[in-house]
């Protein structure tokens, strides 16, 4: 009954929240762990709670026809509440219902003689009726085709059309095991592809991705955790566009990187594979030679070659033990750069390590006694990764929650621009930050949001602020993709011919450039979320690297 209970709870509260035209934002998943947890309710059936309330949500309309096409409810639930002396919740019979009419097992998730199953299942005759009504007025044949028609979509539901993941470089640190582990995966595949979409359709093909090194894409039907590799931690589930940051920025084991909202921690283990394994084995002369992390000289405290930054309490915490699980060491640091978890003063000298700190990036040499710090422990950094929170726009499981939100498309509008404004600007301040920084020679910056004032308008912005900086150009951010910035992003930039920049200090050349300069993965065309990332680098004169 618990699951019941909770869901009771969450569903009634989003459909309040629908019904008074509420914004909600972030995906349905999000809101619904969040509620769970706002309600204090009984943590162990998260994931239950989870499936009975979205899939009751989704098909929230359709029940509320089966349910208010029953003939004699008010007379049965008026009997049951003189029995039991008390009604039941007309969201827990909604639930129940969608399991019973739903669900897999097609039957409610109790004892046989519990008395709401018995009340339930005794409606079942007439639901079954009701349903063949909506079927027939609805012209269709089955949930899932009724939901398609809704949502106008090709998929019934909001998902990726594959699975994407990566080698965890850090757990196989040789070539040898690399090239083994790489090996045994495909040979687990019949076909090995040379699209993603082939593999969409089919179960036992793989496809090994031409623009990320180690990244593949699998059938959304193949259970990737249930492999001994993602076990083993030697694979990372990751989206295809959140690997392209790292590209653009062309790691070298020599870099020293900061990442600068990091959490959970996908791009900065990527990194850490980049830095400590990767580059080291492609410099390397002899292949026998052991991978050891390059020594920082006697320094007093060590500097590392990752920092990851996370402003979040609990996020932070998300990040280093995802770490940790990744194959690093790490050290945590305080909001005020003190250590705060720390086993032994130096690390031990042949692990992969990465500093995390709990904090706001933008503290960072923000004032004098920052600067200090700056100066002692930050001053090597010269490359940095910034992916600061955005709308998701771009990312999956956010089609119902979009569709709650429109219900009022006039106040959705107003309320949607005001948000994305106010998001633009943070994301521009963050990275004006790290432009600042004296040491930084390159940054990428990206988004998993497909709306123009968080991607493109935020690069332009940038540019006209900091005249110092310029876009590392196509030819070295990934020129073999081939869907770049948007024409339409730069119309207002451009005069009514087509013949002169509107961009003071920029000209109608450069504008061109910044546009090459930047990256889109479309939703679902391109194999996985929407994605944005564009490169910068310190021009030319006060270039160091
Ligand atoms: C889009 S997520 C980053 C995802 C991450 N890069 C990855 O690939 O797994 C943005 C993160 O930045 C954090 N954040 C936002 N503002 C920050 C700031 N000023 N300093 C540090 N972290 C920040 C947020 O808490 C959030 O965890």
């Amino acid at each position: 009954m618990d699951v019941y209970r909770d869901s009771t709870w969450i569903l009634e509260d989003l459909v309040k929240q629908r019904n008074d035209n509420k914004l909600v934002s972030g995906s349905l998943k999000n809101i619904i762990i969040s509620k769970h947890k706002q309600f204090k309710l009984n943590n162990k059936n998260l994931k239950n709670v989870f499936a009975c309330t979205i899939e009751t949500y989704k098909h929230l309309d359709v029940i509320d026809f089966l349910y208010d096409n029953l003939e004699n409810i008010d007379e049965l639930l008026a009997k049951l509440e003189k029995e039991k002396a008390k009604k039941p919740n007309k969201f827990t019979l909604y639930l129940m219902i969608n399991d019973l009419l739903f669900s897999k097992n097609k039957r409610v998730q109790l004892p046989n003689n519990h008395y709401l199953k018995k009340f339930v299942n005794q409606l079942s005759k007439q639901l079954n009726k009701n349903w063949i009504k909506f079927q027939k007025i609805n012209k269709i044949k089955t949930i899932d085709e009724y939901l398609l028609k809704q949502n106008g979509d090709s998929k019934p539901v909001d998902q990726p059309p594959v699975r994407w993941f990566r080698l965890n470089l850090v757990k196989l640190v040789t070539q040898d095991k690399i090239d083994y582990i790489k090996q045994e995966i495909i040979n687990n595949f019949k076909h090995k592809v040379d699209s993603w979409q082939s593999v969409a359709q089919n179960l036992d093909c793989i496809y090994e991705d031409e623009h990320i090194p180690y990244l593949f894409a699998v059938s959304m039907d193949f259970k990737i955790s249930k492999c001994k590799w993602y076990k083993l931690n030697q694979i990372i589930i990751q989206d295809r566009g959140s690997c392209f940051p790292l590209e653009i920025l062309d790691i070298n084991s020599d870099d020293y990187v900061m990442d600068c909202c990091a959490a959970p921690g996908n791009k900065t283990s990527l990194l850490g594979g980049y830095i400590y394994v990767k580059n080291r084995l492609e410099t390397m002369e002899d292949d026998s030679e052991e991978i050891k992390p390059k020594e920082n000289g006697n320094e007093e405290e060590e500097i590392t070659r990752v920092i990851a930054f996370e402003k979040n309490d609990k996020r932070s915490d998300v990040l280093n033990n995802m770490m940790k699980n990744a194959g690093f060491e790490t050290r945590k640091y305080n909001p005020d750069f003190t250590v705060a978890e720390q086993t032994e003063k130096f690390f031990d000298e042949d692990s992969m390590k990465i500093d995390i700190y709990h904090g706001d990036f933008s503290t960072l040499c923000n004032n004098d006694r920052n600067k200090e710090i700056y100066k002692s422990k930050f001053f090597k950094y010269n490359k940095a990764i910034l992916d600061p929170s955005c709308s998701g726009s771009g990312i999956y499981g956010r089609a119902s929650i979009d569709n709650l939100n429109k219900v009022d498309l006039e106040k959705y509008t107003a309320k949607e621009e005001e948000r994305l404004a106010k998001l633009s600007s943070f994301q521009t301040s963050l990275v004006s930050h790290a432009m600042k920084l004296p040491n930084l020679t390159k940054l990428s910056y990206s988004t998993c949001s497909v709306n123009v004032i968080e991607n493109e308008q935020v690069v332009i912005d940038l540019l006209l602020k900091h005249p110092d900086w310029e876009v590392i150009p196509k030819s070295e951010s990934i020129p073999t993709w081939k869907r770049r910035g948007l024409d339409s992003a730069f119309k207002e930039y451009i005069s009514e011919d087509g013949k002169e920049s509107l961009l003071k200090g920029i000209s109608l050349k450069e504008i061109n450039n910044i546009k090459e300069a930047c990256i889109r993965l479309n939703k679902e065309e391109d194999g996985g979320i929407g994605f944005f990332a564009c490169g910068f680098q310190r021009k030319l004169k006060t270039n160091k690297k």
